[in-house]
């Protein structure tokens, strides 16, 4: 339950009065979310989202976050848009929390993607980079491959009680990554967290993209390759090219990969993975008493690295030269 800050009727009743979005009618906790709390707003004119950014948002973020916001809106995205008071700011303070509100998104989040949301997210994706073109702030991605070792080792000693030679074969790929990994490839904003929680449906087409809060400045295909881990593997941990092919495929009718790119692919969908595993590796193992929210298991994305360490080509994941 993603509900860390109560918000007293009062508090709130007197943080919305700055704000030129009609008279409450109800609210409610939202479950769904680890980061922050969120609560659904209606009132007389809509919908809206009511965020508190926990300890885990840096407040010097914010501006980054909110302004992306604004111009992926402002460039035609669906996704969150942040309503200002009528003083005109973006940012406020409720509960001693940094807050905003940002509009409504209709559409539901899928838990099993078919090839069909995979192709449209590959397309989603390619829209979210080119919407990004011209934002003139810039976040470096501070959990791209020089904040992995830390990561590691944050969590060396304690990775073989989670899975028997965790450590052995983390410190292998994180030695591999850091000796190749390409700091040459095409880039600008990019989502970094785009997995199906955050990606909105309505029927077949994609409705909305949201939390944006892992959002920065990097690679494009890594921003692909996370989607790749995060959509196209199976339950068993089979990698269906059917799925990265349909994503692939739709991400190059919008950009076009460049050969480096292609050439590189197996090493960021690796490289993903990776991070994806380290971070739920060090929240596994530092579970705070009482915490309301169960960490998501790691060992999920060691079995992906599992299929990437074999993977030698593009094509592996449904790169196609014919296709795209
Ligand atoms: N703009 C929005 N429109 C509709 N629902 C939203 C919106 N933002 C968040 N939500 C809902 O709140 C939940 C948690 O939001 P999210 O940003 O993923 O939280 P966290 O950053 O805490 O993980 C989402 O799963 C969704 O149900
Ligand atoms: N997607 C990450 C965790 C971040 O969670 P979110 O609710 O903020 O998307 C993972 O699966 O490890």
């Amino acid at each position: 339950m993603a509900v860390y800050t109560e918000v007293p009727d009062e508090a709130l009743a007197a943080f919305l009065a700055a704000y030129d979005i009609g008279d409450l009618l109800s609210y409610k906790g939202i479950a769904e979310g680890v980061e922050n709390t969120n609560f659904i707003l209606h009132t007389t004119t809509g919908s809206y989202i009511l965020t508190l950014y926990e300890k885990r948002v840096k407040e010097g973020d914010l501006p980054f976050f909110l302004g992306l916001m604004e111009h992926l809106a402002a460039n035609g995205l669906a996704c969150p848009q942040p309503i200002r008071t009528r003083d005109g700011a973006a940012l406020g303070r409720l509960c001693g929390r940094p807050a905003v509100i940002v509009s409504f998104l209709e559409g539901v989040s899928v838990r099993r993607p078919g090839v069909r949301h995979c192709r449209a997210l590959g397309r989603a994706l390619a829209g979210l980079h080119a919407a990004g073109a011209g934002f003139a702030m810039q976040r470096p991605n501070a959990l791209s491959v020089a904040g992995w070792r830390p990561l590691f080792e944050a969590a060396e000693s304690q990775a073989d009680r989670v899975a028997p030679n965790l450590a052995a074969r983390t410190r292998e790929d994180l030695a591999l990554l850091e000796a190749s990994w390409p700091q040459d490839l095409p880039g600008g904003v990019i989502h970094a967290d785009l997995f199906t929680d955050n990606v909105f449906f309505l029927g077949d087409d994609v409705s909305g993209l949201i939390d944006f809060y892992f959002a920065c400045t990097d690679a494009f295909a890594y921003d692909l390759a996370i989607c790749l881990n995060a959509w196209c593997f199976e339950a068993d941990y089979a990698f269906n090219r059917t799925k990265g092919q349909a994503m692939i495929a739709a991400y190059q009718a919008v950009r076009p990969l460049t050969a480096r790119e292609v050439e590189v692919l197996p090493l960021l969908a690796r490289g993903a993975a990776l991070r994806f595993m380290l971070t739920r590796l060090v929240d596994w193992l530092n579970v705070p008493p009482g915490a309301l929210v169960k960490p998501k298991d790691p060992l999920e994305y060691d079995r992906r690295l599992a299929f990437h360490r074999k993977v030698a080509r593009a094509e592996e994941y449904g790169w196609s030269p014919v296709a795209g």
